[in-house]
């Protein structure tokens, strides 16, 4: 790999390339790495694809496009985009400027054009080497202290993002990059200090990388299908585009919540598959704990919990309603706590209700939040009222009203201390977690009983009452109806909760693992749960089948029915 007789470099493995000065920071005694002169003397982008397994032409080519995120195909978001721009701006002026003053070991001019000025940027990028030092980690405590060594290590850069944080630094969106905050299957995060030009002051950053690894990705791609946002589809064989498409989807996640003021990480920038937020976390670069580490203080701990509790149950409606947004992973995980506040984080998988599986996302979230709040003591609600809580149009999404409609919830819940009652609500609750959930019109595959249920007054009993009532039940009795793709051979595979419109890839496994909805599930595996559910559902189908009409009947009724009340 390294055999292109570049001159012997001061930086040895473990001889740092650059040199600290007190009050002068890191000073470089290497001038380019050996990467970035690789790059020059091949004269070719080429030759830089000899770290991961990448044939691909545009290996480091599109680093120095200028593709930010694309506003047009995204019009709803909120927060301008202005940064990016000035950035940019700024790092023409720095190419323009420091590419010259820098010393070229090949003087041998590249033949294109696009590859002459690739090259000066690469220049400008080496002086900043010895700004990323990825040795300094922090993380707080104990927690993933054998993972935060381990990055240091192991957890070395590829070329790629090691020229793209170069490139952040020469566009002065972050200063110096530091060590690992949190490295994990899918991402690592960085901890990051920009200094102001002026007055010097420092201010943190985190950097979350997203990592190539072609099983865990695999996995995520469930997320994307049914997403209208992109619509353009992916390539799944393509690792790179992939990774960027999570950092996007990250990306304007976080700007769409952000720009809600519900605490989050700012958004800062983006380039393919890093990403560049506020850090949450004290001036000193300890980040604030998961909450799941939260360590409260006082002797009104309990109080504190409940709090929380209703402060996030509130977040989620408002995350529904303002953003429309689901946020997918939710749990004691992706949220960091700090001075009574919840930060949301990790919003990658985060899907707009239009998602075929949006609904089925948020009751797992739902069931999370619960399951975490109840094990603190937590008087928590029961799932069903939260999902009709979070999901019911009407209603408020500001503090305080948000808190006061909880509080009616309370009041007017099942009384939770009889045993009877507390033991139905449980039943229900239970229901509810296994009950098939309905995401379109194509997708109420019973209709007629529905609509029986709904004239019996037992329509409250539908999950998708609050949200699709008016749309799918029409008073009259008729309504959208099956479709065409719900035949016995699906019936008999007991996928009871795979909704149609996912993506038919035949991963069994894969699919399985979702049975319950839930992403990224190995975290929260339940075999024997998983198990009951499977068998709660082909029970339920099985019922279901007795009651059926027959096929060409119903679609006869569709097709009688489906203009009257298709939107
Ligand atoms: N903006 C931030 N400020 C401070 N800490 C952060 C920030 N973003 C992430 N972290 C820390 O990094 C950890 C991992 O971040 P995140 O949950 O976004 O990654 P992830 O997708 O879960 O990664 P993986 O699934 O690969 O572990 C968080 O638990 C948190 O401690
Ligand atoms: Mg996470």
């Amino acid at each position: 790999m390294d055999t292109d007789g570049v001159a012997a470099s001061p930086a040895a493995p473990h001889q740092p390339p650059y040199q600290y000065t007190p009050n002068q920071g890191y000073e470089q005694t290497e001038q380019v790495p050996r990467e970035l002169l690789r790059q020059q003397q091949a004269g070719a982008l080429h030759a830089a694809a000899d770290g991961e397994a990448d044939d691909d032409d545009d290996y480091l080519e599109d680093i120095f496009d200028d593709d930010d995120v694309d506003e047009q195909d995204d019009e709803d978001w909120a927060a301008g985009d202005g940064d990016l721009t000035k950035t940019y701006n700024r790092q023409r002026q720095l190419n323009d400027g420091g590419a010259a003053a820098l010393p070229r070991s090949n003087q041998q001019k590249p033949k294109a054009n696009t590859l002459a000025s690739v090259d000066d940027q690469v220049s400008a990028l080496a002086r900043h080497a010895a700004k990323i030092r990825l040795d300094s980690v922090k993380h707080d405590g104990e927690r993933d202290k054998d993972k935060a060594d381990r990055a240091t290590s192991e957890q070395v850069l590829d070329q790629r993002t090691r020229m793209i944080l170069l490139q952040l630094i020469n566009r002065g969106v972050v200063s110096e990059v530091h060590g690992a905050i949190s490295t994990g299957k899918e991402a690592n995060v960085y901890g990051a200090v920009s200094y102001d030009e002026e007055t010097g002051a420092a201010t943190q950053r985190a950097i979350k990388v997203y990592k190539t690894a072609i099983l865990v990705f695999k996995d995520r791609e469930r997320y994307i299908t049914g997403e209208h946002r992109f619509k353009g589809g992916f390539d799944k064989g393509n690792n790179r585009k992939m990774v960027k498409l999570w950092a996007e989807k990250e990306y304007r996640n976080l700007r769409r919540i952000y720009s809600a003021g519900i605490p989050c990480p700012e958004p800062l920038a983006l380039k393919l598959h890093v990403l560049v937020m506020g850090f949450l976390g004290d001036k000193k670069g300890w980040a604030y704990p998961r909450l799941r580490d939260a360590n409260l203080q006082g002797d009104d701990v309990d109080q504190q919990w409940q709090a929380l509790y209703v402060q996030l149950l509130g977040t989620m409606r408002r995350m529904y309603q303002v953003c429309k947004l689901v946020h997918a992973d939710l749990s004691e995980y992706n949220i960091l706590y700090h001075a009574g506040k919840l930060y949301i984080i990790d919003v990658s998988q985060s899907v707009e209700p239009d998602h075929p599986r949006s609904l089925e996302f948020l009751r797992m979230d739902i069931k999370n939040v619960g399951d975490f709040f109840r094990r603190k003591g937590v008087d928590t609600l029961p799932d069903r009222a939260i999902f009709n809580f979070i999901t019911v149009p009407e209603g408020p999404v500001e503090e305080p009203a948000l808190g006061e409609a909880l509080a009616k919830l309370y009041e007017t819940r099942r009384d939770a201390t009889n045993d009877e009652e507390a033991a139905a609500e449980e039943v229900d609750t239970e229901v509810f977690r296994n009950q098939y959930i309905p995401q379109t019109l194509e997708q109420v595959y019973d209709v007629e009983k529905d609509v029986k249920r709904l004239n019996l007054g037992e329509g409250n009993d539908l999950v998708y009452s609050k949200l699709l009532a008016d749309q799918v039940v029409a008073p009259k009795g008729d309504g959208e109806g099956d479709d065409e793709s719900e035949d016995e051979s699906e019936d008999e595979s007991g996928e009871g909760a795979s909704l149609d419109g996912e993506s038919e890839e035949g991963d069994d496994d894969d699919e399985s693992r979702f049975d319950k909805g839930r992403p990224r599930g190995r975290k929260f595996e339940d075999k024997d749960e998983k198990k009951q559910h499977k068998l709660a559902v082909k029970e339920a189908k099985r019922e279901k089948r007795k009651e059926k009409m027959p096929k060409h009947m119903k679609k006869k009724l569709v097709s009688s029915t489906s203009r009257k009340t298709k939107k």
